[in-house]
């Protein structure tokens, strides 16, 4: 696993843009895994303004999601699919047909979550999936104890996940119990894994997805797994990091052709 230690969420945006814009240079039909929440917005703006500069071309590119809220009717403004449209697809100048995810308003909801795992393989696999974190170390919406093997599935929020994602809504109560999730196994099935974490208030997830031990309980650990990680930090998201000078010492000296 490779930790970078940005200055600040807008620098880690520009880096992973950066990272984004060598794959699609190489792989101009590259499917991008894609997370929703604040953290990963300075990436889809950089992108954005790369692709307005010319410096990449996103136009055959294809996105996929990594989750969904369960019962949102179609259109709602906070399901997943509304936000990865208006915030990634749009903006990239890309339509719907480059883009897929899985169906939360589905009346057989385990035969959606089947459907999006066969689609995703289908699809060639994800080449790079962008990832957040939880406040209680989740990735996607794998809440704690979910199976390290586990497959897209519907799962239930903690109550700590509603109340975090309660500013979304109008209400607190707005907020669904129920999603669907890429599982941890199927997360890591992507070739590249990058996890962008932000803020104070990610330090403790952080320094127990990095450093603590492979568990369960803190699904992002499952990171620990994957031959090509990295997760990109700033300061206040690294502070808890005990090996924080070992990860920018070794950064620092990264030749630069190796990127991320
Ligand atoms: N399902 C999403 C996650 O993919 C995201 O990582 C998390 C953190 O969101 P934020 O970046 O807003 O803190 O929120 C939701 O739970």
């Amino acid at each position: 696993m490779e930790v970078v230690i940005v200055p600040d969420a807008m620098a880690g945006g520009e880096l992973i843009a950066e990272a984004v814009a060598a794959l699609l240079r190489g792989k101009p039909d590259a499917l991008l895994g894609v997370a929703t929440g604040s953290t990963p917005l300075p990436v889809y703006q950089a992108l954005a303004a790369q692709v307005r500069a010319g410096s990449v071309d996103a136009s055959r590119a294809r996105i996929c999601q990594l989750d969904e809220y369960v019962g949102l009717p179609a259109g709602h403004p906070e399901s997943y699919r509304s936000v990865v449209l208006r915030e990634v697809v749009e903006p990239l100048g890309l339509g719907a047909d480059s883009f897929m995810g899985p169906d939360g308003t589905a009346e057989d909801v385990p035969a959606a979550c089947a459907a999006y795992d066969s689609a995703l393989r289908e699809a060639g696999g994800v080449d790079l999936q962008l990832l957040g974190i939880g406040t209680d170390g989740h990735i996607g919406f794998n809440e704690p104890c979910s199976s390290l093997a586990s497959r897209t599935r519907i799962k239930t929020l903690t109550r700590q996940t509603r109340e975090d994602n309660a500013r979304f809504f109008e209400r607190p109560e707005e907020v669904p119990h129920h999603v669907i999730t890429q599982g941890i196994g199927t997360i890591l099935e992507a070739r590249h894994l990058v996890l962008l974490a932000t803020g104070a208030g990610k330090a403790d997830a952080v320094a127990r997805a990095v450093e603590g031990p492979l568990t369960a309980l803190v699904p992002a650990s499952a990171l620990q797994l994957h031959p090509h990680a990295t997760v990109v930090v700033d300061e206040a998201a690294a502070a808890q990091l005990a090996l924080a000078d070992y990860f920018r010492a070794t950064y620092a000296a990264k030749p630069h052709w190796q990127g991320l």
